[in-house]
């Protein structure tokens, strides 16, 4: 275990990093992050001892670095510094064997079989035994700072003190170099601190970060208590948003430029819609801020094509959103910008409306097929049979994310009173449906304009969409009944 108490040093009679103190423990990663000049590299420098605290101190295992003596504690603590200096070139092997230095008994001690085992397994780890002999001098930037890495490594030490490791690499040396980290860390319980400057990563990859502002500590913890918008803005001076990593429970942060590529304004209309037998599309001008659960492009993101497509009611292949990507780029459109839908019903049944409010507009449009309506508070096993509400709000507006999460709320509530009031039954229960089985929701807005925080049904947003989506909904759901009586 490492533990730094009131560490206060610098240069001179100047002390740059003052009273900080954390522990870590052994098998875990503790990153330290802060703004250029914060004090990271000194703070650094004062836990190696390579320069001497004028307060505080650092222990190792209960054991103050002060009572052990230089080669000692590198056996203890290995360390990779932020820039490399080497007055004459050496070859990988020879840097990296340097790293075994702490080991050597004294001028005529041999080389033993445990040096050339950990000089070997470190240059395997950082996967550069194939450059063994070629000279530093003539590598890349990111190739000699994963022998330096190597180097550390070979040392041998339980604790590994790291200055920025992944400066020059690029992401996927990134990524192998970080993930070969954090599993010595488990393998061995290595005590590991780390200087990032890519707060994502650190994320990612520490148990612990440590934000340092002017030499002080601002925050220390889990990475979900330190990675926050209003401490990272305040420390780094610039604006940035925080959202959750897709795989893992630790936060990222975005950055938010300061400047912008003007952007058209744009407006959405009702009338800007292209209806046809085979779909229904809607090109925006400018990507709109989306989140749906379409067949392809679902979940959130920033689209300028909306389709809902028409498909045969017997359409059945084994991967839809293949055969629906290959269908929008067979229609010219691009597939990374386009989200698609499917419906069984004809399009042109289609009802597209225009609402207007105090804020603004929206658009609202919806195909209803309920060949097969479900009562979801009775749902069962069903053979599933495409036939399904394809419901979309198109708002010109900035909303916010609980404004998304509720808008949904409140178009999926507006289409089931729709069904209600137009006695729309589940076939197997007899009882009254609540939706489909496939049913497809889409809400993006223009994401300029007014600001709408929230879209429940007491907001003026909300009253529209629920207003809309159940006018919209029960049209569509005559002219169903209207298609299925005429194809008799
Ligand atoms: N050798 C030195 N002598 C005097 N002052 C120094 C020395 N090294 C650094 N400083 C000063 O200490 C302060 C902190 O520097 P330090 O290198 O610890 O910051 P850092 O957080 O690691 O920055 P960066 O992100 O730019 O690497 C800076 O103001 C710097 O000018």
């Amino acid at each position: 275990m490492l533990e730094i108490n009131g560490l206060t040093g610098g240069y001179g009679d100047k002390n740059i990093v003052r009273d900080v103190s954390f522990t870590v423990k052994k098998g875990s990663i503790l990153g330290i992050l802060g703004p250029n000049g914060s004090g990271k590299s000194t703070l650094m420098k004062l836990i190696s001892g390579v320069l001497r605290a004028e307060g505080g101190e650092v222990r190792i295992g209960g054991t103050s670095i002060a009572d052990f003596s230089a080669k000692e504690l590198a056996k203890k603590m290995a360390v990779l510094p932020q820039l490399h200096t080497h007055a004459f070139s050496h070859t990988v092997r020879e840097t990296v064997s340097l790293g075994r230095y702490p080991h050597q008994g004294g001028w005529f001690s041999s080389w033993s079989e445990k040096d050339e085992y950990a000089v070997m397994e470190a240059m395997r780890l950082m996967d550069i035994n194939h450059y063994e002999q070629t000279q530093i001098d003539r590598m890349s930037g990111g190739e000699q700072q994963r022998v330096f890495v190597a180097q550390a490594l070979a040392q041998d030490a339980g604790i590994l003190l790291l200055d920025e490791p992944t400066n020059h690499l690029d992401i996927n040396h990134q990524k192998e170099l970080l993930d070969t980290i954090k599993k010595q860390a488990i393998e061995k319980e290595l005590t590991i601190v780390s200087i990032f400057h890519d707060i994502n990563l650190a994320s990612m990859y520490c148990d612990q970060l440590l934000l340092l502002d002017r030499g002080q500590v601002v925050r220390i913890g889990e990475p979900h208590e330190v990675v926050r918008e209003q401490d990272i803005r305040a420390v780094y001076h610039t604006r940035v948003s925080n959202h959750p990593h897709p795989e893992l429970p630790k936060p990222q942060i975005t950055l938010l430029p300061g400047v912008k590529n003007a952007s058209a304004i744009a407006l959405i209309r009702a009338e800007e819609f292209q209806i046809s037998k085979e779909m229904v599309l809607y090109q925006s001008p400018i990507p709109l801020k989306t989140v749906s659960s379409a067949v392809v492009n679902a979940g959130s993101g920033w689209f300028r094509n909306f389709m809902n497509r028409h498909v045969d009611a017997f359409y059945n292949v084994d991967d839809s959103v293949q055969e629906m990507t290959d269908y929008i780029a067979g229609n010219e459109l691009k597939t990374t910008d386009t989200v698609g839908m499917m419906t069984a019903v004809q399009t042109q049944d289609v009802i597209v409306k225009e609402y207007e409010g105090l804020f603004g507009s929206i658009v609202i449009a919806v195909t209803a097929g309920v060949g097969n309506g479900v009562d979801v508070s009775k749902a069962v096993e069903r053979t599933l049979r495409v036939g399904t509400i394809n419901t979309w709000i198109l708002v010109n507006g900035i909303l916010s994310d609980e404004a998304f999460i509720q808008a949904m709320i409140t178009a999926t509530e507006a289409k089931t009173k729709a069904l209600q009031q137009e006695q729309v039954k589940d076939p197997l229960t007899g009882t009254i449906a609540t939706g489909t089985s496939t049913d497809s929701c889409l809400v993006a807005a223009t994401q300029q304009g007014e600001k709408l925080p929230y879209a429940g049904p007491i907001t003026e947003l909300g009253k529209l969409i629920g207003v809309g989506v159940f006018e919209c909904t029960v049209e569509a759901l005559k002219l169903y009944e209207l298609a299925k009586v005429k194809s008799l």
